[in-house]
């Protein structure tokens, strides 16, 4: 193993050897060995199994949960049209985050929650079980329960796993409160709400949605929604405006220290379920990065990448509305049929065209941060990191936190997947130094003008994620 400045080639301009040592741990796999076989198992999914650290608030630590943590939903109690739901899904067991969670979630006085948990290890169903557990179905027009996300397309996907999971609870309404669903001479006539918190605010203030008997809030990508430099404003307004005795739930993948002390006064007295850092990437994604020699090179770089290899689905992050769309026109020409995603579109075409993508019908998203977070395409075999994710002014600064969501779009609940990220200069050099050291990530080196080693290492990931999806009953696209 060898640190990313001593692997990585000089980039034009840039003074690689000079890059500050406390920067440099980042692990690099050698370039000579085939670090993608190390990782990849047969053709059937990983055991998503990693270490979670649970501290119990007070209340916990006394009553001594008689659920425990519970190996199969059956043991959970849980009503029958949602375990039938959670059946038809194919899910066999619980994931380690569901077997923590759920028997806190589901105890009895509702009890505060903070988990954390890798990208696609099924955190969604997890609040989920525990709205329709909790819904009183008598009442299908009297939101009960809502769920606040930071874009329309995820609000949208977790009214669609609400009304999977929920498919056997008769009566069961769920809206997305999202822009231009919801007329504003109509109310809000749901027994569970998904939306995104800007729109829940309008409606609330405009006494569209009656929140007079909502009993649980959860806050999905939690660390970015109470950001108080995003959204965090708007959450803490919407909750204000709710029962003070509702029950809330706080999720996400990431939550840095900051957001965490945060949270904790949002959700107070909240049992909490936490990963250490080095478990916050998930094992089944092998991570390379593409060493380009200038940024100029590094759309033909993408179009020999794309050229080369049958990649099935994959996602390209990009840092502006205007590279995706130039990136689009591009790839388009060169023959490949490409979707664009980002905010600059209308609701509506957002909708349409990440249906395209999750359908098949487009095997190439490229998008900005907007879908960086939450979105569920089991069949996303590679994401390419086009630009390393930058945030703070000027985007001076790596932005750990996104790199692990962007990537975790790809090795959703055990499968395996690729993602690389090109670098070309020094800041984009360091920016992902930065992050390798953050997780201790052993990244793949992979280099343009050897096609065959990168077709090698990349193919032979795609080919066994391909399998698994052959393979799993209930991969869905
Ligand atoms: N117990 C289970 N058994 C089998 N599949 C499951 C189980 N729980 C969830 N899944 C599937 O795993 C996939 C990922 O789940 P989900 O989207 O909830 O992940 P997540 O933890 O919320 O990820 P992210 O951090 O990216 O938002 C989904 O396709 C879901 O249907």
């Amino acid at each position: 193993m060898a640190d990313l400045a001593s692997r990585i080639t000089k980039p034009e301009g840039a003074e690689a050897e000079t890059a500050p040592a406390q920067e440099t741990t980042g692990t690099v796999e050698d370039a000579q060995t085939d670090g993608a076989g190390q990782i990849l198992g047969g053709s059937g999914l990983q055991d998503v199994n990693y270490d979670v650290e649970v501290s119990l608030n007070e209340i916990q630590r006394d009553q001594q949960n008689p659920l425990g943590s519970a190996h199969t939903f059956q043991e959970l109690g849980l009503p029958n049209e949602v375990l039938n739901g959670l059946m038809a899904m194919s899910f066999q067991k619980p994931s380690k985050v569901q077997e923590k969670a759920l028997p806190l979630m589901l105890a009895d006085p509702p009890m505060n929650m903070i988990a954390q948990s890798q990208s696609g290890t099924g955190k969604t169903a997890a609040f989920v079980t525990t709205i329709l557990s909790r819904i009183d179905f008598t009442k299908p027009e009297q939101p009960q329960a809502l769920v606040l996300a930071p874009s329309r397309e995820l609000a949208r996907q977790i009214q669609g796993v609400v009304q999977t999971i929920g498919q056997f609870c008769g009566n069961l309404v769920v809206e997305a409160a999202i822009p231009g669903n919801i007329a504003r001479d109509s109310r809000v006539k749901a027994s569970v709400v998904t939306g995104t918190p800007g729109t829940v605010m309008d409606l609330i203030r405009r006494r569209q949605f009656d929140v007079s008997q909502l009993k649980v809030l959860v806050i999905d990508e939690a660390d970015n929604m109470l950001d108080l430099q995003g959204l965090g404003e708007q959450c803490a307004r919407v909750k204000n405006m709710l029962p003070p005795t509702i029950q809330i739930l706080l999720f996400s993948a990431t939550f840095p220290d900051v957001v965490l002390r945060y949270a904790t006064n949002f959700a107070p007295q909240a049992n909490q379920i936490k990963l250490k850092v080095q478990e916050l990437t998930v094992r089944g994604i092998s991570q390379m990065f593409m060493d380009c020699p200038s940024e100029v090179e590094k759309y033909s770089i993408l179009c020999s990448l794309y050229g080369l290899m049958n990649i099935g689905s994959s996602i390209i992050f990009v840092k502006t509305r205007e590279s995706a769309s130039e990136i689009q026109k591009r790839m388009e020409a060169d023959g490949h049929k490409v979707t664009a995603l980002h905010g600059a579109f209308e609701g509506s075409s957002r909708d349409a065209l990440l249906d395209e993508f999750r359908q098949g019908r487009s095997k190439v998203l490229i998008t900005t941060n907007v879908l960086a977070r939450g979105i569920d395409v089991s069949s996303v075999s590679m994401v390419i990191n086009y630009d390393v994710p930058m945030k703070g002014p000027g985007e001076r600064e790596a932005d750990p936190e996104t790199y692990l969501h962007r990537i975790g779009r790809t090795g959703r609940f055990g499968r395996v997947g690729v993602s690389i990220t090109f670098i070309y200069d020094k800041k984009s050099y360091e920016a992902l130094q930065y992050i390798a050291a953050k997780y201790d990530i052993d990244l793949i080196r992979l280099v343009p003008d050897d096609w065959d080693n990168t077709e090698k290492k990349v193919q032979r990931v795609i080919k066994s994620s391909r399998a698994q999806a052959g393979f799993n009953p209930s991969a869905r696209t």
